[in-house]
């Protein structure tokens, strides 16, 4: 055993190599373990981890483990992670002095008892950081818009089909003979996205004639049905709800509002708030658990909740029904989005013609099996939808700070 002993950090991710760990290099040691990617289990991945810490730190060898750096995925691949069990266990885990996480919330740690017992600082990534908050609520902008809009949408067909006018839409059932410019407001899905137009080769000239585009099925050149079918519509002076109101439901309450021109409301568990900033002094209170048929009012609603007991599967067949209008008229004009978990909203309840019928656009950042996409899946097209792989604050701003954060955090801790 050594009697000489090195600080040393062990980095569960890679941190951003900034002068900031360049310095940290000159004093600690450094290490890097790394979770199996793949078909390995819980207790496996613990395995691994427990064997290099025995390993690698002391009383094994002179590096004492100081600090982890959990970066965003942390103790995850391990089971129940870091346990007050594992804790007692393995001495090379009683020295810890540091623990930092990138993203929210310290997950998979014991932080009560390595706080109570060895006075160990665990922080995540800071709460009052602007740029999450900010680039989450850009996220939820481009979810809401794209329910208006279908910019992404217009887009994959024209990666298709190479050709604006067409892009823009041909409507089947037209007069033979009438020529038809598309201005590109209507948008219809057909049963086949791909390779379904056939250009009339003695006409191909588009300037001149619309008319002579047929949609047919290539090998049995039937046509192609029209599945659904949609206005594209303008989000200006339309209304929007806003679900849970801390830091990113107010950023996504002033982009709705200034960005795209929309007459917002908020609604949150603790009431209506007393002091807002002057950007924010005329977004609306709607009156928290008022699930009931003034929820029709709204064109888009945001979720930017957290999740807990209370707003698991909040979003349900009830909830959704009060949201629907006039039965005849506007049924699927609500653009839903959902930011904040997916078990929000109660998927496998949720009865498929209230997707398909009710709801214009359902915009997703987080899902209810992450990180696999199961439930939500079946009803979902890329006209209806628009998912993104929970990038919602994944921007290299929010990556590097959170990375120096943490750094800073370890090098003030360990002096
Ligand atoms: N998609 C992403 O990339 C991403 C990134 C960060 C956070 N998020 C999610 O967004 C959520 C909100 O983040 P934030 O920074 O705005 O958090 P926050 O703590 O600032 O605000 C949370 C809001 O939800 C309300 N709330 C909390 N518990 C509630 C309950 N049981 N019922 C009703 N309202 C409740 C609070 O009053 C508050 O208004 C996070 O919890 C997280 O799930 C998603």
């Amino acid at each position: 055993m050594n009697d000489h002993t090195v600080p040393a950090v062990l980095f569960l991710n890679e941190p951003v190599k900034t002068d900031l760990y360049k310095s940290l290099e000159k004093k600690y040691g450094m290490f890097n373990f790394r979770f199996a990617k793949k078909e390995k289990t819980p207790s496996e991945q613990q395995r691994d981890f427990l064997n290099y810490i025995e390993q690698n730190f002391y009383p094994s060898t002179e590096y004492k483990l100081e600090a982890l750096y959990l970066g965003y995925s942390g103790f995850h691949p391990m089971g129940d992670g870091l346990t007050e069990e594992l804790i007692i266990k393995y001495q090379q885990l009683q020295f810890l002095k540091v623990i930092t996480l990138c993203s929210r919330g310290i997950d998979k740690v014991c932080v009560d008892y390595l706080q109570e017992k060895y006075n160990t600082v665990i922080k995540n990534y800071d709460d009052n950081e602007s740029y999450v908050a900010n680039d989450v609520a850009d996220c939820a902008m481009y979810h809401v818009l794209e329910g208006f809009r279908k910019f992404s949408y217009q887009q994959g067909k024209l990666r298709d089909i190479l050709h604006s006018e067409i892009t823009r839409g041909y409507l089947r059932g037209d007069q033979e003979n009438e020529l038809k410019f598309c201005f590109g407001h209507e948008l219809q899905l057909l049963t086949e996205q791909k390779n379904e137009i056939i250009i009339n080769e003695q006409q191909n000239d588009l300037n001149q004639s619309l008319e002579y585009l047929e949609i047919k099925n290539e090998t049995t050149e039937q046509p192609v049905d029209v599945i659904q079918y949609m206005y594209t519509n303008s989000p200006m002076n339309k209304k929007a709800l806003i679900m849970g109101y801390g830091k990113i439901g107010q950023r996504v309450a002033l982009k709705l509002k200034y960005g795209l021109s929309m007459d917002v409301s908020y609604t949150t568990r603790s009431g209506e708030r007393d002091e807002v900033e002057d950007s924010l002094r005329d977004i609306k209170y709607y009156p928290w658990g008022n699930w009931n048929d003034d929820l029709s009012q709204f064109d888009a609603i945001v979720l930017c909740l957290p999740l807990s007991q209370q707003t698991k599967h909040l979003i349900n067949d009830d909830f959704l029904k009060k949201c629907s209008r006039d039965q005849n008229d506007n049924l699927n004009h609500l653009t839903l989005v959902n930011l904040g978990r997916g078990m929000l909203i109660d998927w496998e309840n949720i009865p498929e013609y209230l997707v398909k019928d009710r709801i214009r656009h359902i915009g997703l950042d987080v899902f209810y099996n992450e990180p696999a996409l199961t439930k939500e899946c079946d009803n979902l097209n890329e006209m209806n939808s628009s998912i993104t792989p929970h990038i919602g604050s994944s921007t290299f701003e929010v990556f590097n700070r959170s990375s120096e954060f943490c750094l800073n955090l370890i090098k003030d801790t360990l002096g």
